[in-house]
């Protein structure tokens, strides 16, 4: 046996070892949650312990594909010099709770996507390990104490990026590379905001940061929550193994539409209405409308209870209304709090003859019947949904674009569209203040639209977000081009906006082609280099569908045939003819139909773009959708068109 062979050998029963080790924790995990009912104290002991140590098993669980570990370090330096560290999806310990992998989000594990020749940190040997299967089959090594050190030329990286994707993303733990990681774990208190280009890891960099987050501050984002917010249910699909593959089974992933619900969407807006309502000027109008609800009063109240009658005359009256407003508390809590000034001057008279009633009577006084007409008054009640029917029925000069047609009979039966649900979120932000999440990361933040990072904002309030996007990828009308803007909208204006440039995804001749939109796209990003020169870029006709599809099928991967959204059933109907089977972007199959639209963030082995110069006149800013969708693949791009191509690619 070889040197080699004896250190394979090695490693092969360190993992065999850490498997057993990681199935006795869980099973530990199991005992205590069958043994979880009897020892708590009390059904609500019981749930809160039950519900941990439910969570504990799952996040024990032990998937036989993916390694229990892809590292090690050999430090001979620093306090840990002449020890060995596993790095690994999680800490394996055994039965007398020494480290037999360390997690990847531990300091220590630090070193292993950050030392380098140059700054080694006091490790001697960091070894990367290849498997196949959840087999351990070989492993490389970089002795940067010798000055070696293979960055992105290391063959386990270049395997890892090349290997055809085939079902949900994975994660990126065992190559995440010093550029990734210096955002994953930056601190949870930072605000930051991701500029790369198609394919850079930013994904992939924002659901780790979640986890790593997780892993720090566990107990505080447990309470809070941390947020991943994405364009719509495909990709959120698409993404959605990754965390629970961490051990992350908590985080809630959302689009903006379902985070902000409020009312069920059964209308549409014109573009000009939308755009309208959108845009943060609608905040300003909507507060407005709120805050002039509040009057100063117009009499003097007399109010008796049973026993004497108790006068507060318009002077204090006043104050009450003019304190509370300036101190600028969210409409509703106002409310109350002018309630409780009112209490407060009964309650003094009442004491200044001696009395000194208790808390029943003070809630009868502050709903007394010329108290309650104080407040509405000066203060009305009001629901979300009123003002914003408020405005849509009575715009203000500039806001035409959004009146209703005709205004519903009442507000209950109003048809709201996506757009209203946002303002109501903003109407029910301006009545009650709403709980901040720990931590939010926002996925394909280019198409925020104000409106939309407002309510955001609302719900990060004290929490910090990671905002992913790539300015060249904004397909909304709204969408951003200069991050500050989204920044500000957010609430979060200093975030550092940082640069990722190299391409995991896209091979470099088919980035070349993509990359000749960019001069048309009117957006100032940093050019990306791919790290993959192995990929194929084809052109054909049309009609050369069936037999691409069928073609690119007998290689491993996926194939992803990417077309305008009214040609779907056209295509459809032409691979279901030539006998092959496309499922939709919700389907497991191997070969997925899906419209422009819904690309955004998806990627393919193969992509087959069918028509590009349909593509760029379904809408607007189709050039863009364009980019995007020729950014999905990850081996071979095929371009199948009839038309000629859009000027920039012709
Ligand atoms: N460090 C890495 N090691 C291996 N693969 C990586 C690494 N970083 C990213 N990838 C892979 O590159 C591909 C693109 O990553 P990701 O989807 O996160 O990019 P993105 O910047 O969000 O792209 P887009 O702008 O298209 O949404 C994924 O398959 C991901 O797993």
């Amino acid at each position: 046996m070889s040197d080699l062979d004896h250190d394979l050998a090695a490693e092969q029963t360190h993992l065999t070892v850490s498997r057993e080790a990681l199935r006795a924790m869980r099973e530990r995990a199991e005992g205590l949650f069958a043994t979880g009912n009897q020892v708590a104290g009390d059904a609500y002991a019981a749930e809160t312990l039950g519900r941990t140590l439910a969570m504990r098993v799952k996040e024990l669980a032990d998937d036989p594909t993916t390694p229990l570990f892809f590292g090690k370090l050999s430090f001979d330096g620093t306090e840990h010099a002449g020890h060995t560290f596993h790095i690994g999806r999680r800490h394996v310990t055994d039965a007398v709770g020494e480290p037999l992998v360390l997690d990847w989000r531990a300091p220590v594990s630090r070193s292993f996507y950050r030392a380098s020749a140059r700054d080694p940190q006091g490790v001697g040997v960091r070894r990367r390990f290849g498997f196949a299967t959840g087999e351990l089959t070989s492993f490389e090594d970089e002795h940067l104490n010798r000055g070696e050190e293979l960055g992105t030329r290391s063959t386990i990286l270049t395997n890892e990026i090349e290997r055809p994707r085939v079902g949900p993303m994975r994660d990126i733990v065992a190559t995440i590379q010093p550029e990734q990681d210096e955002l994953v774990r930056a601190e949870l208190d930072e605000s930051i905001c991701v500029q790369g280009a198609p394919g850079t890891g930013k994904t992939a960099v924002g659901l780790h940061r979640a986890a790593y987050l997780l892993y720090l501050h566990r107990e505080r984002l447990r309470r809070s929550g941390v947020l991943i917010i994405g364009p719509n249910s495909a990709f959120l699909r698409y993404i959605a193994a990754v965390l629970p593959a961490l051990g992350e089974v908590e985080v809630k992933q959302h689009t903006v539409e379902d985070l902000i619900g409020h009312v069920a969407v059964r209308a549409t807006d014109s573009p000009a209405a939308a755009a309208l309502k959108h845009d943060a000027r609608v905040a300003e109008q909507l507060r407005s409308l709120l805050w002039r609800r509040v009057r100063r009063p117009s009499a003097p109240i007399t109010v008796s209870d049973g026993s004497y009658r108790w006068r507060i005359d318009l002077g204090p009256l006043t104050r009450i209304v003019d304190d509370v407003r300036r101190e600028e508390p969210a409409y509703s809590l106002g409310r109350e709090r002018v309630r409780s000034r009112v209490v407060d001057l009964l309650l003094r008279q009442s004491e200044a003859r001696g009395e000194s009633p208790g808390e029943a009577w003070q809630r009868k006084m502050g709903k007394i019947g010329p108290v309650a007409a104080y407040l509405d008054e000066v203060w009305p009640v009001v629901t979300p949904e009123g003002l914003v029917a408020e405005l849509l029925t009575d715009p203000p000069e500039g806001f035409e674009a959004i009146a209703w047609a005709t205004p519903p009979r009442s507000v209950k039966t109003a048809k709201w569209s996506t757009a209203d649900a946002l303002l109501i979120d903003e109407a029910a932000g301006l009545l009650e203040s709403v709980p901040s999440a720990g931590h939010i990361v926002i996925d394909e933040a280019q198409d925020l639209s104000p409106m939309q990072a407002r309510a955001i904002a609302r719900r990060s309030s004290h929490g910090s977000v990671t905002l992913l996007g790539d300015l060249a990828q904004g397909t909304a009308p709204w969408s951003a081009t200069d991050w500050r803007d989204t920044l500000h909208h957010l609430g979060k204006p200093d975030a550092r906006v940082v640069p990722l440039t190299i391409g995991f995804r896209v091979p470099e001749q088919v980035l070349e082609l993509a990359n000749r939109l960019l001069p048309s796209l009117a957006v100032d990003v940093p050019p990306a280099r791919s790290l993959r020169p192995d990929g194929r870029l084809i052109f054909g006709k049309v009609g050369d569908l069936a037999a691409t599809a069928a073609d690119a099928l007998t290689e491993p991967g996926s194939v992803g045939v990417i077309c305008a959204d009214a040609s779907i059933p056209s295509v459809i109907a032409t691979l279901t003819a030539a006998g092959l089977s496309p499922g939709g972007p919700e389907d497991d199959e191997r070969l997925t139909v899906i419209g422009a639209t819904l690309a955004k963030g998806l990627e393919y082995d193969h992509v087959i773009v069918i028509e590009p110069a349909d593509i760029v006149a379904a809408e607007e800013r189709g050039l863009h959708r364009l980019y995007v969708v020729l950014t999905r693949a990850v081996t071979a791009l095929t371009v199948l068109h009839d038309t000629p191509l859009p000027a920039p690619l012709a």
